[in-house]
């Protein structure tokens, strides 16, 4: 599957634009803030239903305009199938597949999918452990359809344990029996989010480390370490440990909730001693790796996304990114970079398919490959 047209109407600095798009490489160059993200955005758009970047569809809409179009043209085979989605301030976004409306949009999630890559993804390793919860849960929600209703099932009985425990201490009274409902609730929920966390780790950690080693040239052992409560204790004994605490505290302290993924880089913590070109690779090295699950598991191959990736990164570690998603295991791609000189040479190198695109103030021109 392959993005072949895309057309844009009004999406934030993207005034008209209608490009036929490479089956493998599309690189968009230009200055900063010319709308090279943005374009990339609206890639993601059309695989996710909602910006990367921006949750309210209003700030999507061109400044000083009412709506935004998005089309886009896949092939896939022998046919081609054409997505749509179109929003108007203070109306509600009709997204389409070929001229059918999607009721619900989490129907359309996964159909046509995709992997982005973009700075704002650094959280992931020096933000809070939430970030790194939500990335594996992002991921087995892809391939377990009954982890997401599990998820969310926990979080709402989190919720519901949490305003009890926050009650008992400012009215001053304890009623277990309703405390015991809900800790049953959240062992059961809690105990298949366990499960199936420690299980994706162990089969993903592999496939990131072989990515890892082939960025850096084998130089650097990478580790991920699953951590949570529950590898000590069963979650029934953790709450009745944890009762007291979390009577005094007014919220539940235990459990799936506050799981983190450490990430290693020899031995160290990678947040503490990662230069910017190893967080870089350790970054991508991560998204590499859910990209050969989504693969495997969709068995079509993910379209993706490299936002501004190769900035602060050494010449041989882009080659060796270029390297890999030049393979037949990558499908499509689309760069953005400020820079073409390096993006021109090794295409050029590799003899692959590519595009450039300029972008200028929100236009874009299909420049010429140099000779
Ligand atoms: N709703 C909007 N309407 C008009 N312009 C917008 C809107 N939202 C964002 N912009 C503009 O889009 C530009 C940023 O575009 P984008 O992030 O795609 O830049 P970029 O080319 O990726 O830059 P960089 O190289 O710095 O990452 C800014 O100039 C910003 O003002």
């Amino acid at each position: 599957m392959y993005l072949k047209n895309l057309s844009v109407i009004n999406y934030k600095n993207i005034g008209q634009v209608d490009l036929h798009l490479s089956h493998k490489f599309n690189c968009f160059i230009g200055k900063n803030g010319m709308g090279k993200t943005n374009i990339l955005d609206t890639i993601y758009y059309l695989s996710f239903c909602k910006s990367y970047f921006s949750s309210s569809d209003k700030q999507n809409v061109m400044h000083d305009e009412s709506f935004f179009m998005l089309q886009g043209t896949y092939q896939i085979g022998e046919s081609q199938e054409v997505l749509s989605c179109g929003y108007k301030i203070g109306q509600k976004k009709k997204f389409k597949r070929e001229d059918r409306e999607y009721q619900k949009l989490s129907e359309h999630i996964g159909l046509f999918p995709l992997v982005l890559i973009s700075p704002s993804d650094q959280n992931l390793i020096q933000g809070g452990s939430e970030a790194r919860r939500k990335f594996m849960d992002g991921v087995i929600s892809q391939y377990n359809k009954g982890f997401l209703h599990d998820l969310i099932a926990y979080n709402r009985t989190l919720l519901q344990r949490n305003q009890l425990l926050k009650q008992f201490a400012s009215q001053r009274f304890f009623d277990e029996e309703t405390l015991l409902v809900y800790d049953q609730q959240l062992i059961h929920y809690g105990g298949k989010i366990y499960t199936a966390r420690a299980n994706f780790i162990e089969t993903f950690l592999p496939i990131f480390k072989k990515h890892y080693h082939f960025i850096c040239n084998g130089q650097e052992q990478v580790d991920l370490i699953y951590k949570s409560a529950l590898h000590k204790s069963s979650y029934e004994v953790l709450l009745k440990e944890s009762r007291q605490k979390d009577l005094a505290m007014g919220y539940t302290t235990t459990g799936p909730h506050k799981d983190d993924l450490e990430l290693k880089l020899d031995d160290y913590l990678m947040k503490k001693i990662g230069s910017q070109g190893q967080n870089k690779s350790y970054l991508i090295s991560l998204k590499f790796a859910q990209f050969d699950f989504m693969k495997h598991l969709n068995k079509s191959t993910p379209i993706l996304v490299l936002d501004d990736i190769f900035d602060k990164l050494d010449a041989e570690r882009v080659e060796q990114i270029i390297d890999l998603v030049s393979k037949d295991d990558f499908g499509q791609i689309f760069i953005s970079d400020t820079n073409r000189e390096h993006i021109d040479q090794i295409f050029k190198k590799k003899g692959a398919d590519y595009k450039i695109f300029q972008l200028d103030k929100g236009d874009v021109s299909e420049l010429d490959q140099q000779l």
